[in-house]
Protein backbone atom coordinates (compact mmCIF):
# COMPACT_ATOMS: atom_id res chain seq x y z
CA UNK A 1 0.00 0.00 0.00
CA UNK A 2 0.98 3.34 -0.91
CA UNK A 3 0.25 6.19 1.02
CA UNK A 4 1.15 10.17 0.19
CA UNK A 5 1.32 12.44 3.63
CA UNK A 6 1.12 16.50 2.47
CA UNK A 7 2.39 18.80 5.44
CA UNK A 8 4.74 16.53 7.39
CA UNK A 9 6.34 19.00 9.19
CA UNK A 10 3.58 20.83 10.74
CA UNK A 11 1.95 19.86 14.00
CA UNK A 12 0.27 16.59 13.08
CA UNK A 13 2.39 15.74 9.76
CA UNK A 14 5.09 15.63 12.17
CA UNK A 15 2.92 12.73 13.71
CA UNK A 16 1.80 11.00 11.00
CA UNK A 17 4.72 10.28 9.73
CA UNK A 18 5.51 8.40 12.91
CA UNK A 19 1.51 6.84 13.36
CA UNK A 20 1.66 5.68 9.30
CA UNK A 21 4.89 3.89 8.71
CA UNK A 22 3.63 0.89 9.55
CA UNK A 23 0.68 1.23 7.45
CA UNK A 24 2.57 0.85 4.14
CA UNK A 25 5.21 2.44 2.22
CA UNK A 26 4.99 6.37 3.05
CA UNK A 27 5.41 9.16 0.84
CA UNK A 28 6.00 12.51 2.71
CA UNK A 29 6.05 15.70 1.52
CA UNK A 30 6.60 19.44 2.91
CA UNK A 31 5.89 22.25 0.71
CA UNK A 32 9.28 22.18 -0.95
CA UNK A 33 8.17 18.84 -2.88
CA UNK A 34 10.89 15.98 -3.13
CA UNK A 35 12.29 14.11 -6.07
CA UNK A 36 11.07 10.81 -6.58
CA UNK A 37 13.70 8.17 -6.78
CA UNK A 38 14.41 6.56 -9.94
CA UNK A 39 16.00 3.69 -10.84
CA UNK A 40 18.97 5.91 -11.83
CA UNK A 41 20.56 9.46 -10.40
CA UNK A 42 18.19 12.41 -12.23
CA UNK A 43 15.83 10.06 -13.46
CA UNK A 44 12.85 10.59 -10.84
CA UNK A 45 10.13 12.81 -11.60
CA UNK A 46 9.75 15.83 -9.60
CA UNK A 47 6.86 15.73 -6.62
CA UNK A 48 5.07 18.59 -5.70
CA UNK A 49 4.03 19.06 -1.98
CA UNK A 50 3.44 23.01 -2.31
CA UNK A 51 -0.80 23.58 -1.81
CA UNK A 52 -0.79 27.01 -4.15
CA UNK A 53 0.70 24.67 -6.75
CA UNK A 54 -2.53 23.41 -7.89
CA UNK A 55 -1.12 21.97 -11.18
CA UNK A 56 1.58 19.98 -9.33
CA UNK A 57 -0.32 18.86 -6.90
CA UNK A 58 -2.62 16.96 -9.71
CA UNK A 59 0.63 16.10 -11.05
CA UNK A 60 2.07 14.57 -8.07
CA UNK A 61 -1.20 12.71 -7.15
CA UNK A 62 -1.84 11.21 -10.78
CA UNK A 63 1.71 10.26 -10.87
CA UNK A 64 2.36 8.29 -7.61
CA UNK A 65 -1.72 6.55 -7.48
CA UNK A 66 -1.44 6.21 -3.91
CA UNK A 67 -3.88 4.42 -2.12
CA UNK A 68 -4.09 7.11 0.77
CA UNK A 69 -3.76 10.47 0.54
CA UNK A 70 -3.56 12.10 3.95
CA UNK A 71 -3.58 16.31 3.96
CA UNK A 72 -2.02 17.84 7.40
CA UNK A 73 -0.90 20.81 5.41
CA UNK A 74 -3.15 24.09 6.26
CA UNK A 75 -3.45 27.91 6.64
CA UNK A 76 -3.70 27.95 10.29
CA UNK A 77 -2.88 31.69 10.82
CA UNK A 78 -6.30 32.77 12.12
CA UNK A 79 -5.68 36.17 12.70
CA UNK A 80 -3.64 36.68 9.59
CA UNK A 81 -5.58 34.75 7.49
CA UNK A 82 -8.43 38.05 7.49
CA UNK A 83 -5.91 39.95 5.74
CA UNK A 84 -4.53 37.11 3.32
CA UNK A 85 -8.09 35.60 2.60
CA UNK A 86 -6.80 34.21 -0.93
CA UNK A 87 -4.09 32.66 0.16
CA UNK A 88 -6.25 30.87 2.73
CA UNK A 89 -8.66 29.69 0.36
CA UNK A 90 -6.19 28.43 -1.85
CA UNK A 91 -4.68 26.48 0.35
CA UNK A 92 -8.05 25.23 2.73
CA UNK A 93 -10.43 24.93 0.14
CA UNK A 94 -8.59 25.24 -3.73
CA UNK A 95 -5.98 22.65 -3.16
CA UNK A 96 -7.94 20.43 -1.31
CA UNK A 97 -10.83 20.38 -4.39
CA UNK A 98 -7.56 19.53 -6.32
CA UNK A 99 -7.13 16.61 -3.82
CA UNK A 100 -10.06 15.61 -3.99
CA UNK A 101 -11.08 15.18 -7.34
CA UNK A 102 -7.64 13.58 -7.50
CA UNK A 103 -8.40 11.06 -5.01
CA UNK A 104 -11.41 10.15 -7.11
CA UNK A 105 -9.80 9.41 -10.55
CA UNK A 106 -7.31 7.59 -8.65
CA UNK A 107 -9.90 5.70 -6.08
CA UNK A 108 -7.78 6.65 -3.17
CA UNK A 109 -9.24 7.15 0.08
CA UNK A 110 -8.35 10.90 1.23
CA UNK A 111 -7.64 11.87 4.80
CA UNK A 112 -8.61 15.76 5.73
CA UNK A 113 -8.48 17.79 8.78
CA UNK A 114 -11.05 20.59 9.28
CA UNK A 115 -11.60 22.80 12.91
CA UNK A 116 -14.12 23.75 15.39
CA UNK A 117 -14.07 27.01 13.89
CA UNK A 118 -16.83 26.14 11.04
CA UNK A 119 -18.96 26.72 13.68
CA UNK A 120 -20.66 30.19 15.15
CA UNK A 121 -19.95 29.41 18.91
CA UNK A 122 -23.25 29.79 19.71
CA UNK A 123 -24.94 27.99 22.51
CA UNK A 124 -23.19 25.35 24.79
CA UNK A 125 -24.12 21.84 23.99
CA UNK A 126 -21.29 20.17 22.25
CA UNK A 127 -21.58 20.59 18.21
CA UNK A 128 -22.26 17.46 16.26
CA UNK A 129 -21.17 16.22 13.13
CA UNK A 130 -24.19 17.73 11.53
CA UNK A 131 -25.26 20.87 13.50
CA UNK A 132 -25.58 23.65 11.12
CA UNK A 133 -21.78 25.54 10.43
CA UNK A 134 -21.19 29.60 10.29
CA UNK A 135 -17.86 30.31 10.34
CA UNK A 136 -17.04 33.74 12.02
CA UNK A 137 -13.48 34.09 10.36
CA UNK A 138 -11.69 33.93 7.02
CA UNK A 139 -10.02 30.17 8.16
CA UNK A 140 -12.84 29.03 9.53
CA UNK A 141 -15.06 29.61 6.04
CA UNK A 142 -12.35 28.35 3.97
CA UNK A 143 -12.00 25.32 6.18
CA UNK A 144 -15.49 24.63 5.86
CA UNK A 145 -15.42 25.09 1.98
CA UNK A 146 -12.23 22.72 1.89
CA UNK A 147 -14.85 20.15 3.62
CA UNK A 148 -17.47 20.86 1.38
CA UNK A 149 -15.17 20.23 -1.55
CA UNK A 150 -14.42 17.13 -0.60
CA UNK A 151 -17.55 15.79 0.12
CA UNK A 152 -18.83 16.97 -3.03
CA UNK A 153 -15.78 15.20 -5.26
CA UNK A 154 -17.85 11.68 -4.74
CA UNK A 155 -13.93 10.52 -3.41
CA UNK A 156 -13.56 8.32 -0.12
CA UNK A 157 -13.15 10.52 2.45
CA UNK A 158 -12.33 10.82 6.38
CA UNK A 159 -12.62 13.96 7.93
CA UNK A 160 -11.32 14.53 11.27
CA UNK A 161 -12.25 18.07 12.64
CA UNK A 162 -10.80 18.44 15.75
CA UNK A 163 -9.98 21.32 17.87
CA UNK A 164 -6.80 23.72 19.97
CA UNK A 165 -4.17 21.32 18.54
CA UNK A 166 -1.15 21.00 20.70
CA UNK A 167 2.25 19.14 20.00
CA UNK A 168 5.57 18.96 21.43
CA UNK A 169 7.15 20.21 17.96
CA UNK A 170 5.48 23.72 16.60
CA UNK A 171 3.65 26.70 17.76
CA UNK A 172 0.81 26.38 20.18
CA UNK A 173 -0.89 28.04 22.70
CA UNK A 174 0.73 26.02 25.13
CA UNK A 175 3.89 26.85 24.15
CA UNK A 176 2.97 30.72 23.82
CA UNK A 177 2.08 30.55 27.77
CA UNK A 178 5.29 29.17 28.47
CA UNK A 179 7.12 31.83 26.55
CA UNK A 180 4.60 34.66 28.11
CA UNK A 181 5.34 33.02 31.55
CA UNK A 182 8.86 33.13 31.82
CA UNK A 183 8.75 37.21 30.72
CA UNK A 184 5.93 38.86 32.47
CA UNK A 185 4.30 38.61 35.83
CA UNK A 186 0.67 38.75 35.07
CA UNK A 187 -1.10 37.09 31.95
CA UNK A 188 -4.77 37.67 30.90
CA UNK A 189 -6.54 34.96 29.27
CA UNK A 190 -9.81 34.36 27.74
CA UNK A 191 -12.36 32.47 29.99
CA UNK A 192 -15.65 32.35 27.93
CA UNK A 193 -13.76 30.43 25.07
CA UNK A 194 -14.70 26.84 25.64
CA UNK A 195 -13.05 23.44 23.59
CA UNK A 196 -10.72 20.75 24.38
CA UNK A 197 -6.88 20.90 23.70
CA UNK A 198 -5.97 17.60 21.65
CA UNK A 199 -2.53 16.30 20.99
CA UNK A 200 -0.96 15.85 17.48
CA UNK A 201 -0.30 12.56 18.82
CA UNK A 202 -3.52 11.50 19.67
CA UNK A 203 -5.04 12.68 16.07
CA UNK A 204 -2.23 10.71 14.55
CA UNK A 205 -3.33 7.69 15.93
CA UNK A 206 -7.07 7.76 15.73
CA UNK A 207 -6.43 8.82 12.07
CA UNK A 208 -3.68 5.40 11.44
CA UNK A 209 -6.39 3.13 13.44
CA UNK A 210 -8.94 4.50 10.97
CA UNK A 211 -7.37 4.62 7.83
CA UNK A 212 -6.96 0.45 8.61
CA UNK A 213 -10.32 0.24 9.43
CA UNK A 214 -12.11 2.44 6.44
CA UNK A 215 -10.05 0.76 4.22
CA UNK A 216 -11.60 -2.52 4.73
CA UNK A 217 -14.85 -1.26 5.11
CA UNK A 218 -15.82 1.91 3.52
CA UNK A 219 -19.20 2.63 5.23
CA UNK A 220 -16.91 4.11 7.65
CA UNK A 221 -16.00 7.04 5.34
CA UNK A 222 -17.42 10.24 6.29
CA UNK A 223 -17.04 13.49 8.68
CA UNK A 224 -16.23 12.92 12.24
CA UNK A 225 -15.38 15.22 15.59
CA UNK A 226 -11.98 13.71 16.87
CA UNK A 227 -11.20 15.84 20.17
CA UNK A 228 -9.68 14.81 23.45
CA UNK A 229 -11.92 14.32 26.44
CA UNK A 230 -13.29 16.98 28.60
CA UNK A 231 -13.59 20.31 28.11
CA UNK A 232 -11.89 23.58 29.60
CA UNK A 233 -11.45 27.28 28.65
CA UNK A 234 -8.46 28.79 27.10
CA UNK A 235 -7.63 30.20 30.82
CA UNK A 236 -8.48 27.12 32.25
CA UNK A 237 -6.04 25.44 29.64
CA UNK A 238 -3.05 27.87 30.84
CA UNK A 239 -3.42 27.59 34.15
CA UNK A 240 -2.72 24.02 33.98
CA UNK A 241 0.22 24.65 31.69
CA UNK A 242 1.57 26.91 34.42
CA UNK A 243 0.74 24.63 37.29
CA UNK A 244 2.60 21.35 35.58
CA UNK A 245 5.20 23.68 34.42
CA UNK A 246 6.15 24.41 37.60
CA UNK A 247 5.87 20.62 38.82
CA UNK A 248 7.96 19.53 36.12
CA UNK A 249 10.67 22.28 37.69
CA UNK A 250 10.11 25.20 35.48
CA UNK A 251 11.16 28.77 36.97
CA UNK A 252 8.59 30.81 35.70
CA UNK A 253 7.96 34.76 36.66
CA UNK A 254 4.38 34.47 36.17
CA UNK A 255 2.07 35.51 39.41
CA UNK A 256 -1.62 35.98 37.77
CA UNK A 257 -3.26 34.65 35.35
CA UNK A 258 -6.56 36.85 34.87
CA UNK A 259 -9.32 35.41 33.57
CA UNK A 260 -10.70 37.92 30.86
CA UNK A 261 -14.14 38.04 28.59
CA UNK A 262 -13.72 37.67 24.31
CA UNK A 263 -14.76 41.17 23.94
CA UNK A 264 -11.78 42.78 26.30
CA UNK A 265 -8.93 40.88 24.02
CA UNK A 266 -9.18 42.77 20.59
CA UNK A 267 -8.11 40.10 17.47
CA UNK A 268 -8.56 40.54 13.64
CA UNK A 269 -10.70 37.40 13.59
CA UNK A 270 -13.68 36.29 16.01
CA UNK A 271 -13.55 33.24 17.56
CA UNK A 272 -16.12 30.79 18.76
CA UNK A 273 -17.32 30.52 22.32
CA UNK A 274 -18.46 27.21 22.14
CA UNK A 275 -16.10 24.93 20.42
CA UNK A 276 -17.07 22.00 22.22
CA UNK A 277 -17.12 18.93 20.15
CA UNK A 278 -19.35 15.92 20.48
CA UNK A 279 -17.27 12.73 19.62
CA UNK A 280 -19.66 9.94 19.68
CA UNK A 281 -19.91 9.09 16.12
CA UNK A 282 -16.28 8.42 16.09
CA UNK A 283 -15.67 6.84 19.42
CA UNK A 284 -18.78 4.35 18.39
CA UNK A 285 -17.89 4.15 14.42
CA UNK A 286 -14.11 2.99 15.35
CA UNK A 287 -14.37 1.66 18.80
CA UNK A 288 -11.94 3.87 20.26
CA UNK A 289 -11.21 5.98 23.59
CA UNK A 290 -10.32 9.28 23.46
CA UNK A 291 -8.57 9.90 26.61
CA UNK A 292 -9.21 13.46 29.09
CA UNK A 293 -7.29 16.82 27.50
CA UNK A 294 -5.32 16.79 30.33
CA UNK A 295 -3.54 13.50 29.83
CA UNK A 296 -1.99 14.60 26.42
CA UNK A 297 -1.41 18.25 27.47
CA UNK A 298 0.89 16.78 30.53
CA UNK A 299 2.76 14.33 28.20
CA UNK A 300 3.49 16.87 25.74
CA UNK A 301 5.23 19.45 28.79
CA UNK A 302 6.86 16.24 29.92
CA UNK A 303 8.72 16.25 26.78
CA UNK A 304 9.32 19.87 26.02
CA UNK A 305 10.69 20.80 29.87
CA UNK A 306 12.31 17.50 30.84
N1 LIG B 1 -3.55 24.06 15.01
C1 LIG B 1 -4.78 23.95 15.50
O1 LIG B 1 -5.05 24.41 16.61
C2 LIG B 1 -5.84 23.24 14.74
C3 LIG B 1 -5.61 22.70 13.49
N2 LIG B 1 -6.62 22.09 12.79
C4 LIG B 1 -6.36 21.54 11.47
O2 LIG B 1 -5.50 20.43 11.63
C5 LIG B 1 -4.62 20.33 10.51
C6 LIG B 1 -3.19 20.28 10.98
O3 LIG B 1 -2.91 21.46 11.73
P1 LIG B 1 -1.53 21.68 12.48
O4 LIG B 1 -0.64 20.52 12.28
O5 LIG B 1 -1.82 22.14 13.84
O6 LIG B 1 -1.01 22.94 11.64
P2 LIG B 1 0.45 23.54 11.54
O7 LIG B 1 0.26 25.00 11.31
O8 LIG B 1 1.31 23.04 12.63
O9 LIG B 1 0.95 22.85 10.20
C7 LIG B 1 0.43 23.18 8.96
C8 LIG B 1 1.45 22.78 7.93
O10 LIG B 1 0.97 23.19 6.65
C9 LIG B 1 2.06 23.65 5.94
N3 LIG B 1 1.69 24.54 4.86
C10 LIG B 1 1.21 25.81 4.91
N4 LIG B 1 1.06 26.30 3.68
C11 LIG B 1 1.45 25.33 2.83
C12 LIG B 1 1.55 25.22 1.42
N5 LIG B 1 1.23 26.23 0.61
N6 LIG B 1 1.99 24.07 0.88
C13 LIG B 1 2.35 23.04 1.68
N7 LIG B 1 2.30 23.07 3.01
C14 LIG B 1 1.86 24.21 3.57
C15 LIG B 1 2.92 24.36 6.94
O11 LIG B 1 4.20 24.46 6.43
P3 LIG B 1 5.17 25.68 6.86
O12 LIG B 1 5.56 25.39 8.27
O13 LIG B 1 6.26 25.60 5.87
O14 LIG B 1 4.32 26.92 6.75
C16 LIG B 1 2.81 23.43 8.13
O15 LIG B 1 3.82 22.46 8.10
C17 LIG B 1 -4.99 21.52 9.61
O16 LIG B 1 -5.90 21.09 8.64
C18 LIG B 1 -5.66 22.50 10.55
O17 LIG B 1 -6.57 23.33 9.88
C19 LIG B 1 -7.87 21.95 13.32
C20 LIG B 1 -8.16 22.44 14.56
C21 LIG B 1 -7.15 23.09 15.39
C1 LIG C 1 -1.67 34.70 23.47
C2 LIG C 1 -3.01 34.85 24.12
C3 LIG C 1 -4.15 34.37 23.51
N1 LIG C 1 -5.35 34.52 24.09
C4 LIG C 1 -6.55 33.98 23.44
C5 LIG C 1 -6.76 34.35 21.99
C6 LIG C 1 -7.55 33.17 21.46
O1 LIG C 1 -8.93 33.38 21.66
C7 LIG C 1 -7.08 32.02 22.32
C8 LIG C 1 -6.11 31.08 21.65
O2 LIG C 1 -5.07 31.80 21.01
P1 LIG C 1 -4.41 31.24 19.72
O3 LIG C 1 -3.83 32.36 18.95
O4 LIG C 1 -3.54 30.07 20.05
O5 LIG C 1 -5.72 30.70 19.03
P2 LIG C 1 -6.04 30.28 17.59
O6 LIG C 1 -4.88 30.48 16.69
O7 LIG C 1 -7.31 30.90 17.27
O8 LIG C 1 -6.23 28.69 17.76
C9 LIG C 1 -6.98 28.03 16.81
O9 LIG C 1 -6.14 27.65 15.75
C10 LIG C 1 -6.85 27.14 14.66
C11 LIG C 1 -5.83 26.71 13.62
C12 LIG C 1 -7.89 26.16 15.00
O10 LIG C 1 -8.34 25.39 14.14
C13 LIG C 1 -8.56 26.22 16.34
O11 LIG C 1 -9.03 24.95 16.79
C14 LIG C 1 -7.69 26.85 17.39
O12 LIG C 1 -6.73 25.96 17.92
O13 LIG C 1 -6.46 32.58 23.47
C15 LIG C 1 -5.48 35.14 25.33
O14 LIG C 1 -6.61 35.27 25.87
N2 LIG C 1 -4.37 35.62 25.95
C16 LIG C 1 -3.12 35.51 25.40
O15 LIG C 1 -2.11 35.98 25.99
MG1 LIG D 1 -2.83 30.03 16.04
Amino acid sequence: MRILLLGKNGQVGWELQRALAPLGELIALDRRGAVEEGMRPGEGARLCGDLTDLDGLAATVDGLAPDVIVNAAAYTAVDKAEAEPALAYTINAAAVDVLARAAARNDALLVHYSTDYVFDGSGERPWQEESPTGPLSVYGRTKLEGEEAIRASGCRHLIFRTSWVHGARGGNFARTMLRLAVERERLTVIADQIGAPTGAELIADVSAHAIRATLRNSALCGTYHLAAGGETSWHGYASFVIEQARRLGAVLKVEEIAPIASADYPVAAARPLNSRLDTRHLREAFGLHLPDWRQGVERMLREILE
